[in-house]
């Protein structure tokens, strides 16, 4: 089995690519999904996150996402120290689950996956692209956020010219390309690969 990185900056649609290809059987790992549930289960992230945020880091056992945001968006040593401690659990609880799948590939959909090394632990990596000025206006419609608060997310996030250099393939997620016919030439090609 394939294990693909399917990577993006926050707002390029990597979810909405993803969704496409679980339509076509092919599992998908969401890491900002199971990494909130990573920090509010797993014992060394919940211990590790009350070091670094305080009490206020969780309310009623849920992560206080708004608290974390705006603590770590600010500091770049805080955030350095966050992800060196989510990153590994979340890499390892994709492994474990990805050996519970039964397709020809599974996918890993991560907005933070080249900066952390992470390509080396996967067989392909697709970046799904967008103007930035088109991610913002979508974050902002999507999650009612302020275009700075956008910006600070994206400052600690790889650029496209950059992530380029280490993808298989790339998705175009702008207004003007359609995307399904995008993902199902993928889609063959990774099956393709997999039969060899
Ligand atoms: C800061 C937190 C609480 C914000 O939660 P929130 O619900 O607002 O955002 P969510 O987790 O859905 O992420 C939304 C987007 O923010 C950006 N983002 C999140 N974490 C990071 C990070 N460490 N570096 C850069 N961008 C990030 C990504 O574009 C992501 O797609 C949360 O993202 C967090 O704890 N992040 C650190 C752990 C991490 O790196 N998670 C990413 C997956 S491994
Ligand atoms: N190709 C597209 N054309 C127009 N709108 C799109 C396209 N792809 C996604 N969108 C819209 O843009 C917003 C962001 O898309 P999506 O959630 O898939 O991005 P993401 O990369 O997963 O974001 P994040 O990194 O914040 O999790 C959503 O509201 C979605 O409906």
């Amino acid at each position: 089995m394939l294990k693909v990185g399917v990577t993006g900056g926050i707002g390029s649609g990597k979810t909405t690519i993803c969704k496409i290809f679980e339509s076509l059987g092919i599992p998908v790992y969401y890491a900002d999904l199971e990494a909130r549930r990573l920090i509010q289960e797993h014992p060394v992230l919940v211990e590790g996150y009350r070091k670094l945020f305080g009490e206020k880091a969780f309310e009623y056992g849920k992560l206080n996402r708004s608290h974390v945001a705006k603590m770590i968006f600010h500091d770049p040593e805080l955030i350095l120290k966050v992800n060196a401690l989510v990153h590994p659990v979340v890499r390892e609880d994709f492994f474990q689950w990805s050996r519970r799948q039964n397709a020809p590939y599974v996918i890993e959909e991560a907005a933070v996956l080249l900066e952390g090394g992470g390509n080396h632990l996967l067989d392909k990596i697709i970046l799904v692209s967008a103007p930035e000025n088109v991610r913002i206006a979508r974050v902002v419609r999507r999650d009612g956020m302020s275009e700075e608060q956008v910006l600070k997310r994206m400052k600690y996030q790889w650029n496209d010219d950059k992530k380029r250099l280490f993808c298989n393939f790339e998705i175009t997620a702008d207004d003007n390309h359609l995307v399904v016919p995008q993902v199902l030439k993928i889609h063959f090609e990774l099956l393709q690969i997999w039969d060899c």
